[in-house]
């Protein structure tokens, strides 16, 4: 059984995830042999997966100092296979903290940094601040907040074995030991731990977004609805798709068509509604008509709201059109949606449509893409060697390093000494970079340029 240790300084939260982990356990938890006054360490489940936890936590004021949080992070991280750092994310990085994160990292382990106490937006996004660990994962969160400990077990999955069945059946030994061979990432890979993606069909009146979601929801409609657990929103529709839901958010609209038809702001109003909840958004853009000004400004939302996004060209069937100039005359007029994959279907025969699945699902992966720390940086490091970033008044702009502090979409700060400095053409620079190097189709890359917080001189560069 694999085996997770919480590390980091007193205060930091650290008891506070072991509650969180071990109160979400299946299976009953049970004192571990071995548990000392300081290490608490219990049997948990994630998602029906066993594992261990150990918590460091307990050390008193007296011996609080961080010699004595080294020594015994440093033993805990030993016996375990897995190391959670945690840091204090409502402070600045404390260059002891990195020097102790480093050793850890040299043990050659699955090492996450996780900023706890990232209770709000802004605070998450204080979180790059901690990217001069240079840690490969960075995770914020906030216990208390309940914030951000999906994408910790996620990551966690990703290590732990699907074990939902024990082989207390002798029978089935064959296949326990095909499954057990098999490595923990294959059985899960960049999937997100709770499999619900919400999908928005937007596009303006008549442009087939009812005929499309009656082809996609098709005979499975409204499946999921019995499944135990699952809350789903009357006006939303949803089905299983290859052990994911796709929740189809806000239909009510769609199925009552033709009662407030041809309103321009009933359209913006319908589409600002169903973008809030979504994080895959299909525009419909009607194939067989030149595209309007509306199309424009539903298609624009998509780039506000940063969501993954797939163009839907319908009406394939009476276009008459020649793909590569639809496609061109596509990505002419939306630019800002360039990122965004281009199919075209026939929601009235169907053609094609059962394509959108599998996009979805691929769009879904890179949409909560997780680049690793080194690969990022080695991007980021050699893109500046081959263009360099034009200096700012005679003055040297650097980009110290990249941090990805967020998914869904990936956001990613670049820490540099002259954040105001960076232009345009040279972000879409790296975009582009970005996406030639990672698998990146039908997600916006957010990249922030951001400057040091003055307390941290002493780490990084
Ligand atoms: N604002 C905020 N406070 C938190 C969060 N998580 C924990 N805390 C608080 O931080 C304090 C320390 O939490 P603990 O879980 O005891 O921290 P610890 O790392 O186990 O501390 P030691 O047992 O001393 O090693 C408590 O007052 C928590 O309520 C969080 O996400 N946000
Ligand atoms: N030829 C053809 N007609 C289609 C296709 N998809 C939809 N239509 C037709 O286009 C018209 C509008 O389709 P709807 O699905 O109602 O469009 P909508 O976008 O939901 O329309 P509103 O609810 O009014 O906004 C209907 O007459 C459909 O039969 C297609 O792929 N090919």
């Amino acid at each position: 059984m694999l085996h997770i240790a919480l590390l980091g300084k007193p205060n930091v939260g650290k008891s506070s995830l072991f509650n969180r982990l071990a109160k979400e356990r299946i299976a009953i938890t049970s004192d571990f042999s071995g548990t000392t006054r300081d290490v608490r360490t219990q049997q948990i489940d994630i998602d029906g997966r066993p594992c261990l936890l150990t918590d460091t936590g307990g050390l008193d004021e007296s011996s609080a100092l961080f010699g004595a949080v080294k020594t015994m992070s440093l033993s805990a991280a030993k016996k375990a296979d897995i190391i959670l750092y945690l840091v204090d994310g409502k402070n600045y990085p404390d260059e002891e903290d990195r020097k102790l994160f480093y050793s850890l990292v040299k043990l050659g382990k699955p090492t996450a940094l996780v900023v706890n106490k990232a209770d709000n937006d802004k605070d998450k996004e204080r979180a790059w601040e901690f990217g001069s660990f240079g840690a490969e994962v960075l995770i914020p969160m906030s216990v208390s907040h309940n914030r951000g400990t999906s994408n910790l077990k996620k990551w966690l999955l990703t290590f732990l074995p699907a074990l939902e069945e024990a082989p207390q059946i002798e029978e089935d030994e064959d296949e326990w030991d095909d499954f057990t061979e098999e490595e923990p990432e294959e059985l899960l890979p960049e999937e997100p731990q709770d499999p619900t993606i919400n999908i928005g069909i937007i596009g303006r009146v008549n442009v087939g977004k009812s005929s499309l979601l009656n082809a996609l929801v098709g005979e499975e409609r409204a499946v999921v609805s019995d499944v135990a657990g699952t809350t789903i929103d009357p006006v939303d529709e949803s089905i299983m798709y290859n052990e994911t839901i796709f929740n189809f958010v806000d239909t009510a609209g769609l199925r009552q068509r033709g009662r407030i038809e041809g309103i321009e702001h009933y359209a913006l109003k319908r589409t600002q509604s169903v973008l809030e909840r979504t994080d895959i958004a299909l525009l419909v853009l009607d194939a067989s008509q030149p595209f309007t000004e509306l199309d424009e400004r539903i298609a624009s939302l998509v780039e506000k709201y940063e969501l993954g996004c797939i163009i839907v060209l319908n009406k394939w069937d009476i276009a008459h059109a020649d793909f590569k100039n639809s496609t061109e005359a596509v990505r002419d007029r939306f630019k800002f949606l360039a990122y965004a994959p281009i199919i075209t279907v026939s929601a009235l025969s169907k053609k094609r449509v059962a394509k959108i699945h599998d996009l979805i699902l691929q769009v879904h992966e890179n949409y909560a893409r997780r680049i690793p720390t080194s690969k990022l940086n080695e991007l980021v490091e050699e893109a500046s060697i081959r263009h360099h970033l034009p200096s700012d008044q005679g003055k040297l702009v650097k980009i110290y390093f990249a941090t990805q502090f967020d998914t869904c979409p990936p956001r990613i700060a670049l820490v540099m000494n002259r954040p105001k400095a960076m232009h345009f053409s040279y972000k879409r620079y790296l975009m582009n970079r970005l996406r030639e190097s990672f698998e990146l189709e039908g997600t916006p890359i957010i990249l922030i340029p951001r400057k040091r917080g003055e307390k941290d001189e002493s780490s990084g560069a």
